[in-house]
């Protein structure tokens, strides 16, 4: 343990701690005029900084500059303001004992029983997004450094960080004091306060170096992740669950979509949302992707919106039934036409034409809801696992089908080799075990989230019906035995992708050969759990 030691009976008992002297420096201003009237009207002596000391002294109030506690002028453009033994020697003594009584009267110096401090809008400037230098500038220092000394020494000092606890302060004064039950909570909040504070700054480092060499090449030694309480849901996955949402400030996903129309998102919606979104965006023609359960039930692409949902819809119409759908494009009239008759949860695209969501509008049950200007896909992904989380790159790359192999049958025609670079990529948004038959640009039958390949056949033949035959298949990993193909080309299925790379590669070859069928190795799989 380092610092010296002291025996329990050195230590005097305080509950009650009456002000006498208040710190106060805050950026953000709300509530000040009438908290520093307050602790005036009580006597108690205000030290404060810079414009604080202004805005406090312009509305006739008494107020000390720091810089006559300091000695020192505030300077460095106020990167050194309360940085001072003076002013934390006054935060740290700890009062209950004798021997830190003593030195601070050695000293000099006085005790602060208050503090109160908000910190420079770091967030506020990354999002307005002024330059890196200017950010910098608002990485608070001197600010931190007080809070995080006067809630160390809570058993003296009642630290206040937000507006909304002045008045928890002004019932305190009137009262004779703060109570050390009291100062806790203060000072709990005071850690929350400034590790999510630093968490945000590092971030803003990580999401700078990102942009700068294209992507993250390693794994941070250590990393935070600062995010801000955007709300409570109703519940989470089940109604017994309690659930919130938080958004992180310096990105621009679906938590920070702006709902315009219908009842509050659940936590089930945001979940479908994200995977609806991830979906649709991974095509580049104007697409859609109908979600259940975080589970494509249709995924199409075509020359509209509206032609994409048809066809999107047209997969699984059974399951789209209160289904969340994302577009890669506004919603337009067409499309909302569309979508209107159907029962569903949640639409989300970059944008609504207004006639668009005047129709979707009359729906009551329907949520629409808008990508945030700047949309941005993650990067990296992160799973909770027990005692830790794992980290992994984004999975979005496809491999190019000018680099497939041909494995067995003719090349494909263009229409057919169309159809299997859709199919390749929208399998990737199904869970595995994925297989995904597709026509036209269109899934026509999905099978997900089987514990074994052949089932997610049978599945994918299943849905499609009639349509499995002149169908092309894909599956997010290799076959690894010739049980799936088989119910696949028992189906007629037309033209197979996969990535290849079982030591039984060559059964299914052969099975594919003798049937006529046209099979392409991607060399890469699509695995997502
Ligand atoms: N440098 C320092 O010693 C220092 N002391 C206090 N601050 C911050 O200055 C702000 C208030 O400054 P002013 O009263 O000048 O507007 C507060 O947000 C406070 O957190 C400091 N600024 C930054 O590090």
């Amino acid at each position: 343990m380092s610092g010296p030691s002291h025996d329990p009976a050195d230590y005097r008992s305080r509950d009650i701690v009456p002000i006498r002297r208040a710190l106060i420096s805050v950026s953000d201003k709300t509530g000040l005029l009438e908290l520093a009237g307050e602790l005036a009207a009580a006597g108690i002596e205000i030290v404060s900084t810079g414009s604080t000391a202004k805005t406090i002294a312009d509305a006739g109030h008494p107020v000390t500059e720091v810089s006559s506690v300091t000695g020192f002028p505030e300077s460095l453009d106020g990167r050194v303001k309360t940085l001072h033994p003076s002013v934390h020697g006054g935060l740290l003594a700890d009062l209950r004992l004798e021997s830190h009584e003593r030195q601070l009267d050695e000293l000099g110096i006085r005790p602060f029983e208050l503090v109160v401090v908000n910190l420079y809008p770091f967030v506020e400037t990354v999002r307005s997004g002024a330059a890196a230098n200017d950010v910098v500038e608002q990485i608070d220092i001197g600010g931190p450094a007080m809070v995080r000394a006067s809630a160390k020494n809570h058993a003296n000092v009642a630290i206040v960080v937000a507006p909304d606890r002045y008045a928890d302060v002004i019932a305190a004064v009137h009262a004779g004091g703060t109570d050390l039950a009291q100062r806790r909570r203060l000072a709990r909040e005071a850690f929350q306060h400034t590790a999510a504070y630093d968490a945000a700054v590092a971030s803003w480092f990580e999401v700078e170096d990102t942009q700068a060499i294209g992507r993250v090449d390693g794994f941070p030694l250590e990393f935070s992740y600062s995010a801000e309480l955007q709300g409570q849901l109703r519940y989470g996955e089940n109604a017994h669950q309690g659930a919130a949402l938080y958004t992180v400030p310096a990105e621009r996903g679906i938590a920070q979509a702006v709902q315009l129309h219908g009842k509050e998102m659940s936590y089930n919606n945001y979940v479908d949302a994200d995977a609806a979104v991830r979906a649709a965006y991974d095509l580049a023609e104007p697409a859609v992707a109908i979600i259940k359960h975080a589970n494509p039930c249709g995924i199409a692409v075509g020359a509209t919106i509206a032609a994409a949902h048809r066809k999107a819809h047209e997969c699984d119409p059974v399951s789209a039934f209160g289904g969340v759908i994302a577009a890669n494009r506004r919603i337009d009239l067409a499309a909302a036409e569309s979508i209107k008759d159907i029962f569903t949860e949640v639409v989300v695209a970059p944008g609504f034409d207004d006639d668009a969501l005047a129709v979707l509008s009359t729906k009551k049950n329907i949520r629409l809801l808008t990508l945030p200007e700047g949309f941005q896909r993650p990067t990296r992904e992160f799973k909770d696992i027990s005692g830790g989380v794992l980290v992994q790159d984004v999975d979005a790359h496809f491999a190019d089908p000018s680099t497939w192999t041909l494995a067995a049958g003719e090349p494909a025609d263009e229409q057919t080799l169309a159809d299997l670079a859709f199919a390749w990529t929208a399998c990737r948004a199904v869970k595995s075990n994925a297989i995904l038959l597709a026509a036209n640009g269109a899934s026509v039958g999905i099978g997900m989230g089987q514990v074994n390949r052949v089932d997610s056949c049978k599945l994918a033949v299943d849905r499609a019906g009639d349509r499995a035959a002149g169908s092309v298949a894909a599956s997010d990993a290799f076959f690894p035995f010739n049980d799936g193909p088989a119910v696949l080309l028992e189906a007629g299925i037309r033209a197979i992708v996969q990535p290849g790379g079982s030591v039984r590669d060559q059964e299914t070859i052969d099975a594919a050969a003798a049937a006529g069928v046209t099979m392409y190795f991607t060399g890469e799989r699509h695995f997502f759990h």
